[in-house]
């Protein structure tokens, strides 16, 4: 990460913040703290970390353009978080607060590291983990789970917009150690919508992210994120069921579209 852009953030953020950065990615830079922006720090004894996440101003677009569309997308993922964050049953990071003339959001930080060194417990590295038993009912159930998010997200009309296996934070269940809780992260390119070809858009581009890293076991995994998502739709009843038809008509239809392009190149 650039050294440019760390001092910036240090610039901004009062010298007692230390941050640790995690993430450099096309829009923001991802940091965690162990400081909380308003709760007195000595309340922190368990040294919880925060994320901040800060988009940098870029130098190629005119000043004026800049700030006003960092403004408007620090904005427009935070109103979405807090938003989602208040859907019974939608898990998504809780929204600390946002600062959207300097394009800052803190956010709660979710999720461990994975044990034997597989990094980070989102939901593309606890493949690689289970890659050796891939077919285990942890693996079943987490996947259902996550099908199920992607239900509720839809179901409500939001659409994610960049839905990756990185973007799936995976949480440790306290209740039940052994079984994860998948939270969706980076509303970035969020949004309200109705529509199913974003629905459609969104399953595609995650089928495709785990075809493309998990190839082998890919059927089956589609095929249980889809039954988590099918379920969702289908505990809301004929119109539940209808709708189901018309997105799932829809993700066949793109994905389609997305062969043909493919062949064509
Ligand atoms: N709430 C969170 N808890 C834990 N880790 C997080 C959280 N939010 C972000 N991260 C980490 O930071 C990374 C980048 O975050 P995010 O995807 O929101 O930023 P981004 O700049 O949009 O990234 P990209 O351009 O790579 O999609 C995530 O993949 C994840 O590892």
């Amino acid at each position: 990460m650039s050294q440019e852009i760390v001092d910036e953030v240090a610039k901004y953020l009062t010298s007692n913040i230390p941050i640790v950065p995690i993430s450099q990615g096309a829009e923001a830079v991802v940091f965690t703290t162990t400081i909380h922006p308003y709760i007195p720090s000595s309340n922190n004894e368990k040294k919880e970390k925060f994320i901040i996440k800060y988009r940098p101003t870029k130098k190629y677009r005119h000043p004026l353009i800049d700030k006003s569309l960092t403004k408007h997308r620090t904005l427009s993922e935070s109103r979405i978080l807090s938003k989602l964050y208040q859907i019974d049953g939608i898990k998504v990071p809780k929204l600390i607060a946002c600062d959207p003339y300097n394009g800052c959001i803190w956010l709660e930080f979710l999720g461990e590291d994975l044990p034997n060194g597989f990094g980070f417990s989102n939901l593309k590295n606890f493949l690689w983990m289970n890659a050796k038993d891939p077919y285990n009912d942890c693996v079943k159930d987490t996947l259902y789970k996550v099908g199920q998010q992607i239900g509720l997200l839809h179901w409500n009309d939001y659409c994610h917009g960049d839905l990756t296996s990185s973007n799936i934070v995976l949480v440790k269940d306290e209740d039940y150690g052994t079984n994860w809780i998948p939270h969706l992260i980076d509303f970035g390119l969020g949004s309200t919508s109705s529509l199913v070809e974003d629905k459609g858009v969104d399953l595609y581009v995650l089928e495709r992210a785990i075809i493309s890293t998990h190839s082998s076991f890919a059927d089956k995994y589609n095929e249980w994120l889809i039954q988590g998502f099918s379920d969702v739709y289908k505990s809301k009843g004929k119109q539940g069921n209808k709708k189901l038809n018309e997105v799932l008509k829809r993700f066949a239809e793109v994905r389609l579209r997305g062969r043909k392009r493919s062949m064509i190149g």
